[in-house]
């Protein structure tokens, strides 16, 4: 008999990264928009990539698929239905709101649709959500000030803003304004960094931004004055490795600094990113890890108390520590 999943939190997943071959042909069809891809295998080998760029390009590309509130709703809700099945609890959700808006989807779509999948996501998966929305770093300050004020009346279904998308070129100091104006709405903060930009990057996002989590942060290892930070800080760090070796920020799995950033005491989680790209929800990419770093049961179990430590839950300390008890309560594998 196979052990239940481990109860874990996810804190770095992009909605829209999570739009497999199958659903993005079936909304393809429902909508009347042309892919360029003849079917779901020819669009996986396009899976193959060089960099973040490459990616981006067709994560944008498919993106044409998602035109109305029920599209985000079924997408959100078959992203909820796998990652409860791999354990996930608590999912704090990231969107692009840019990159639908920039094409004609109203904001008011994208959020409500996302928004009524994530408040069903409890009664139908036993997952409880936040949604987080990402300014994209390529774009203008400016745009993502009107895309903030494009936020004001859905706030009430919106925990935090992130910044994504191109890193290189684009660091967190470009977006100074809109963070300091989502602070004082009283939206939480976190921010890519250290995925393909510089050490410098991470120390903007907290300093400049004042963000409360690095999505990444793997170039911080590069800096060991800034990983003392880190670790004095507590300031969590959300990985994806499977995502870094599709993206090339690592060259193999055996390469990925996970074990050493746990060992120098950084608060690290693990997630997928955009799962339905990089081969892998989170389940996945405990499994990945835990195989070719060595990881053992109580190595994975602690990142697992690390994901709910990092999940915004300061609203709800009674579920935090609830699930925290059911980390603590899962039964030990009597092989390992
Ligand atoms: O891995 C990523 N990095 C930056 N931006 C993104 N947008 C979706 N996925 C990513
Ligand atoms: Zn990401």
């Amino acid at each position: 008999m196979a052990l239940p999943a481990l109860p874990k939190a996810e804190l770095h997943l992009h909605i829209e990264g999570t739009l497999e071959p199958e659903l993005a042909f079936a909304l393809a069809a429902r909508n009347g928009v042309p892919l360029p891809f003849a079917d779901t295998e020819e669009l996986r080998a396009a899976y193959d990539f060089a960099d973040l760029q490459s990616f981006l390009d067709l994560y944008y590309a498919l993106m044409a698929v998602l035109r109305t509130e029920q599209d985000f709703a079924d997408l959100a809700d078959a992203y909820l239905e796998r990652a409860a099945a791999q354990g996930v609890r608590h999912a704090e959700v990231f969107f692009d709101p840019q990159a639908h808006t920039a094409r004609g989807v109203p904001f008011g779509t994208v959020v409500e649709g996302l928004g009524r999948a994530l408040e069903g996501a409890e009664e139908r998966h036993g997952v409880s959500t936040r949604l987080i929305m990402c300014f994209l770093r390529d774009q203008s300050a400016e745009s993502a000030l009107a895309t903030l004020e494009e936020a004001r009346p859905h706030l009430d279904r919106i925990t935090g803003v992130g910044l994504d998308s191109a890193e290189v070129g684009h660091p967190p100091a470009k977006f100074a304004e809109v963070f300091a104006a989502a602070a004082e709405l009283g939206l939480r903060r976190v921010a890519h960094a250290g995925e393909e930009g510089p050490p410098e990057y991470v120390r903007e996002a907290l300093d400049v931004l004042g963000v409360e989590r690095i999505d990444h942060g793997l170039r911080a290892m590069e800096d060991p004055e800034l990983v003392a930070r880190l670790v004095r800080e507590r300031v969590p760090l959300t990985l994806c490795p499977l995502s870094n070796v599709r993206l090339r920020a690592v060259d193999t799995l055996a390469d990925h600094p996970l074990r050493a950033m746990m060992d120098a005491g950084l608060l690290v989680t693990v997630n997928s990113d955009d799962p339905a790209y990089f081969g892998g929800y989170v389940g996945d990419n405990f499994h990945a890890v835990a195989g070719v770093l060595g990881l053992g049961p109580e190595e994975q179990r602690a990142l697992a108390r690390n994901s709910f430590e990092a999940a915004f839950l300061e609203d709800d300390e009674e579920r935090r520590a609830r699930y925290l008890a059911e980390v603590a309560a899962h039964p030990r594998d009597p092989r390992a």
